[in-house]
Formats: C-alpha cells, structure tokens, sequence
C-alpha cells in the first residue's frame, strides 16, 4: 500500500465565510475547488446580507441535554473518549427509539505521537476538548483522521486546535476529498493557514503512526455521508466505522454487552433510517470490509435475561485469558497476515462513531448488515423510487431521510442521489429507472443551489419521466423559493404530484418528520397501486381465496382505535388483531402494519390510547379512520374526543379506553406486533359488547 501525500489542501485559495456550505457543488480538484469557491463566495456575500435582513432565526434546540463523558481503554494505547447524551441531540429520524446518543472519538498513542480519529457534535465541544487534554499531552497531538466532518462539528475541531500549543502545530488532518473539500470552504482563513494541515486520502492508503499502528484508510462513501471513511488498524485489529455500525443510545456499558438482546433493534433502526435508502452504496461500502471477527462470539442462541449476560461474561474471560491480557487487540504476526493477503480484515472491535464499541456482535452485526442490505436490494424489483436533494446544513437531508424511511416502509426500494456530489447523468439515469421521485432543496440566496437546478433541468429535459409521479420538499430560513421553484416547473411541465409540497422552517420538528414519513409512503402507495391488479381482479381475489386464507379469516380480535403522539406529531389508526396478552401486568398485543403512519409513533418505549370499539356504535368511526388522508392530516375530524394524560386521545363513544406504553415489538412478516402493557382505562359503557369485524379471508383485512 502506497503512503498517503502529503498534499496541502490549506494553499488553495479558500473563501472566508464560516458559515457557508462547501456541499453545494462537486469540486474533484483543488483547481475545481477553488473554482467553486469563488462561486459560493459570491452566494456567501448574498446571503450574509439576506441573513441581515432576515426576520426569522434558527430556533434554540429544542430539548435539555443532559450530557457526560467516559475514557475508556480499549488496547495499551488505544482509549474512546465517548460523549454520551441521555437524551436525543435532534428531531432527525434515527433518533426516533429516544435513547439518547454517543458520540465516539478515538485515541491511539503512537511512538512520540497521537492521533485522534474523529470529532463529536457542538453539543459536546467544551466537555470534549476539556477531557481529551487530560487524557494525552496536546503537544503530542499530531494526527486528526476524520472519517465524517460535518457543520456541527467544526465548532470542536476548532476549540482541538486551539488547545495544542502554537509550537506544536499544524495539525496534521487525513480525510477524504468530500471532507477535506468542506473544511477548506468552512474553516475561518486564519484558523486554516496556521492550525490544520489538510491530506486527501485514497483506499488503501496508510499512516504509520510507529508502535506498529500503522493505519489503513477505506473509502465508504454514501449520498448522505459522501466523506465517509473508515480505518483499521491491524495492530489493535480495531476498525474505526464511522457511522456505519452505529446505533443511537446511551448505556452505562461502553461494549455491547448483552448483544442482541440490548442493541439489535437499535442497530436495526439506524440501519432502516440511514442506510437502507442508500443500498447500493452501502452493499459497495460492505464489499469493501470483509470483516471477520478476531474472536468467536459468544452464542445468545436459546438465551435470555441473565444467560445473555453469562455468555458476554464467558467471552469477555476468554479474552481476558488470551495473551493480551486487558488489551483486545492481537498479535502483529496475524495483523500481517491480513494486511498481506488484504483479503480479509480480522476485527477484534467495532468502533462506530454512535453506540456501543461492538467487540461481542462483529460476527452477528455484519451479517445483519448484509442481509438487510440484500433485502433492501430486492425491494427494488417491487419499484424503485429516487430521492434527490442538496442539503447545506443538513435540514433538507432530513427531511429526504424521513421520506426515504415512509418508502421503504411500505416495501418499495429507494435510492438516494445527494446532488452535491454526483452528476446531472447520474440524475437522469436514477430517475429513468424509478417508478417515481421526490426533489428536495434548500433555499439559499432566494433560490435552489445550482446542484439541484441541473437536477431539475435534466428531469424536465427527460420527457419519459413525465409520467411518474413526484413530490417535492425542502428546508427554508424566511423566504422558501426553492421548493415554490421546483413545484411550479414540474406542474407546468404536466408532472402530477403524489403528496403536496414539505415545505420545513429551517430544523424539522416530530410533526414535520411524521408527514415526510407519510408522503414517503403515500408515493409508494401510488406506484404499488399502480402496479396492482384492476378493482375486478381484487374483487376476484375474494372469491379465489384458498380454503386455508379462508379459515384464516375467521380469527378475530377487539375492534379498536389506536391513538398516539409524540411531540407535535400525531396519528391513530383502525386496528383489529388486538388481544390480551398477559393478565399480570395486564397486557395485550397489537398487530400494526408496516407501511402505517403511526408506526413510527409506536416503537418501544412510546405509550398510545386503545381505544375499543362497541357493536352498533362502530360505524361512524370507522368510516372516518378509514378514508384516505393527506399526510400529517388529523384523523379524528368531528369525532368527539378527549386528550389522555399520555397525549393519545380518548373516543367519547368508545366502550372502553385503556392507556398503554409499548415494551417490546417483533417483526412479524408484514406487520410489527407490539406487546405494551395496559396503564391505566375505564369502562365508558358497560352495557355493549365489543366489536368485531369479520373477514371473507385471512389475506386482508
Ligand atoms: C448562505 C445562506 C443563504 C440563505 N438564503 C436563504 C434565502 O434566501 N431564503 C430563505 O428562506 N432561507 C435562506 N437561508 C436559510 C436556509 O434555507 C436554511 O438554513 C435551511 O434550513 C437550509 O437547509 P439545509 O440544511 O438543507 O441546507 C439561507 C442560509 C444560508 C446559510
């Protein structure tokens, strides 16, 4: 493997504007670099009078944090400074179990210096640079790998800088193009001629740091994190994923003890969230990292509870026991192996950027990872349809990821195009082979960066693209052009829309995410329809239905209204596969489609109202629950009804209404099912007996 160059990316001429985004164009080079900065200097210049003059400010973060810190020693010299949120940082989809966040940055000490891989949120800069100069001599801080670097956090690569003594400096920075790209058009002019150093490294370059650590870089590039990067080091057999592997959640445990137990759904719902709607880069990002794991994990075949917990005990004595004693690295002798062969990259722990270190899971994660992955893949032959957007600062990207979730929800494959870093030739061939899209901009300066106008010149250009159906979406601080834009081209070019425009003041909120989930999967929903069968043949499938589905049919559960909220987000739904579960706690189960809006209200952890329905008094709230609503528009309509103290809501002529919170969910086929247990209820009518609706088949409702 050839050594990185040392290619000083802070000589290009860079345009001094802090707050300005490097991603809305795609420079390859630093001559193209410098091309575009002289262009977004001219949008800068715009747009910091635009920002004068603009009435409206980003709103505070919306919640309290409550934030600490550990230090923890992976190898001899190898630590993970970890900041840890008890609660979410953002409103952003993968936030959604609300078990808080970590943000991880490692620390390797070579021979008479150190690197540091990876930087956290703003959330944490002070605490953050604060405990890494106790934990090393900042003299010593020589190296800075970034695997992501994003707006928010430059503010703590600058306070890192800060802290090393001027002798010391500059810091040498190994990332990728994209990152190195959005450093030099982001960092204040001073700070990058004196402080950083910037080297763009390729895959399969490497950085001896001495003492054997000498690291191996791997492009892993997706829409939504273009400068991904990940590193190994063969020595501590430690693999820096960035935020592949990651979950959000905060434990006492800083390893993922417990398995898959603890963090299965957690890590399955980053997943879902952030690479499942980006397949083919993440199955090319896997291809990349033919992991195998350094020790046999341990078997949570068959057990539970507190054999979950003899079995990491177990591991961790064998790794005790091994000749490395406390460190979980391995011998230099296989670390060579690996390099040698480059086959295979033996892993001793996962060292994500959120969540735990995995070191128990490497095994069971990955293939999760590329089985979700495949499955994802096949989605796509049930249709396909194409997100494409820019995002400055990362508001419309939310938003993209919020729709991109409704999608694949109701079972359809997405791809997601980040306009900033492709070409209008990978737009067109996206679109031509979806069976629809949605477009998501910013506004800046009054209008959508020019990455998204070639965009939406190629769609219009392509006449065969007409027929699909779009949506369009974007964040806005005051004025909100862009997305106005984008509708009034595509509706005067004869394209129809599968859900009205998202328009999102600056951060989403729950509300915002909720109805970009639901226009997410009412897109879906038109392209399924549209595939399906004609009304005759649905109509056929009743009469055909097998003697098996038939019987099916005739098993029957409470007919029920569920209500939930979560913030300001809000959704119900007609459920039927309702039963008692548990007489102690009192419990019961719920089964709830995939694809339906309140799923995403409903995950462990979140409470709802079931609301249970009486014979003869069904009929009304029925017909309201089931007739086809816009996104993010309220269910209830003139139905009579109360708020809960857990925020659902109570039906006035239900028979019965009971408070729940959900403990668990399991994937059942097409649905999820929910085992919650009952809090609180009333009778309201004791005389009617409950509802039931019986089917013709066990293949609908
Ligand atoms: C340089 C700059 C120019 C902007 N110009 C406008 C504007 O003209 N009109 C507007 O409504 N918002 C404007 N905004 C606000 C952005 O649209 C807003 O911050 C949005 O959330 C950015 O979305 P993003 O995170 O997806 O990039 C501007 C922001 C910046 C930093």
């Amino acid at each position: 493997m050839a050594a990185v160059s040392s290619q000083a990316l802070h000589n290009a001429r860079l345009l001094s504007c802090p707050q300005a985004s490097p991603l809305l164009s795609r420079p390859r080079s630093v001559e193209a670099q410098q091309q575009h900065s002289r262009k977004l200097s001219r949008v800068c210049v715009r747009a910091t009078k635009a920002v004068v003059s603009a009435p409206a400010q980003e709103p505070a973060p919306l919640e309290s944090k409550k934030t600490y810190l550990r230090l923890v020693q992976l190898t001899d010299d190898t630590f993970s400074l970890r900041d840890q949120s008890l609660e979410r940082l953002k409103f952003e989809v993968e936030y959604g179990l609300k078990a808080g966040t970590t943000d991880n940055s490692y620390i390797i000490k070579g021979q008479s210096c150190t690197a540091l891989i990876d930087v956290p949120d703003q959330t944490f800069t002070k605490g953050h640079v604060d405990a890494l100069a106790q934990a090393i001599s900042m003299e010593s801080l020589k190296y800075l790998v970034l695997g992501h670097i994003s707006p928010k956090r430059l503010q703590t690569l600058i306070a890192i800088g800060d802290a090393i003594p001027e002798n010391a400096l500059p810091l040498q920075v190994y990332c990728s193009n994209p990152a190195a790209v959005q450093l030099t058009s982001s960092l204040p002019e001073e700070y990058k001629a004196k402080v950083l150093s910037i080297n763009v490294v390729k895959s399969g370059e490497t950085l001896d740091l001495g003492n054997g650590h000498e690291l191996q870089f791997i492009l892993t590039p997706t829409p939504r994190w273009p400068d991904g990067m990940c590193t190994y080091d063969p020595s501590s057999q430690l693999l820096f994923t960035q935020k592949l592997f990651s979950a959000h959640i905060c434990t006492d445990t800083d390893f993922d003890v417990g398995g898959w137990e603890v963090f299965g759904e957690h890590w399955r719902f980053f997943y879902e969230c952030m690479l499942g709607p980006v397949s083919k880069q993440a199955d090319a990002a896997l291809r990349k990292l033919p992991i195998v794991a350094q020790f046999s994990p341990p078997s949570y075949a068959g057990k539970a509870g507190v054999d979950v917990i003899k079995a990491d005990i177990q591991y961790v004595l064998s790794g005790l026991l091994s000749p490395l004693n406390l460190s979980i690295g391995a011998s230099a002798v296989l670390a060579k192996t690996t390099t040698d062969s480059n086959k295979e990259l033996v892993v001793s722990a996962i060292c994500p950027l959120h969540g735990p270190i995995v070191r128990s899971s490497v095994t069971e994660l990955v293939r999760e990872y590329r089985a979700w992955t495949q499955e994802k893949i096949k989605q796509i032959d049930d249709g396909l349809i194409a997100v494409i957007y820019a995002s400055a600062y990362g508001n419309t990207a939310a938003l993209a990821q919020a729709i991109s979730r409704g999608i694949s929800k109701a079972g359809l494959g997405v791809e997601s195009l980040n306009t900033e870093d492709c070409g209008i030739e990978e737009v067109s061939a996206l679109v031509r082979r979806s069976n629809a899209f949605v477009i998501g901009s910013p506004t800046l300066a009054g209008h959508m960066p020019t990455p998204i106008q070639n965009a939406l010149g190629a769609i219009l250009s392509d006449t065969t693209a007409r027929t699909k159906p779009c949506g369009v979406f974007g964040s806005f601080g005051w004025s909100g052009e862009a997305v106005d834009e984008m509708e009034q081209k595509l509706k005067d070019a004869g394209f129809s829309f599968a859900f009205p425009a998202i328009r999102c003041k600056f951060k989403p909120t729950e509300a915002t995410l909720q109805t970009c989930e639901e226009s997410g999967t009412d897109i879906a929903q038109t392209v399924k329809r549209a595939k399906l069968k004609t009304k005759e043949s649905v109509a056929q499938q009743y009469v055909l239905a097998s003697s098996v589905e038939q019987a099916a049919g005739r098993v029957v559960g409470a007919l029920c209204v569920l209500s939930a909220r979560n913030g300001d987000a809000e959704s119900a739904m007609l459920a039927s596969w309702v039963s008692q579960a548990s007489f102690l706690p009192p419990g019961l189960t719920v089964a709830v489609a995939k694809e339906r809006a309140v799923e995403s209200l409903v995950l462990p952890g979140a409470s709802f109202v079931l609301n249970v329905l009486g014979q003869g008094k069904s009929s009304a709230i029925s017909r309201q629950l089931l007739k086809p609503f816009k996104p993010g528009e309220p269910r209830f309509g003139a139905l009579e009804t109360k708020e809960a103290s857990n925020g659902g809501k109570i039906l006035t002529d239900a028979i019965a209404w009971l408070e729940c919170t959900v403990q668990s969910r399991m994937e059942a086929g097409d649905h999820w099912l929910l085992y919650a247990v009952v809090e609180n209820g009333e009778l309201q009518d004791a005389k009617s007996l409950t509802a039931v609706h019986h089917r013709k088949t066990g293949s609908r409702y």
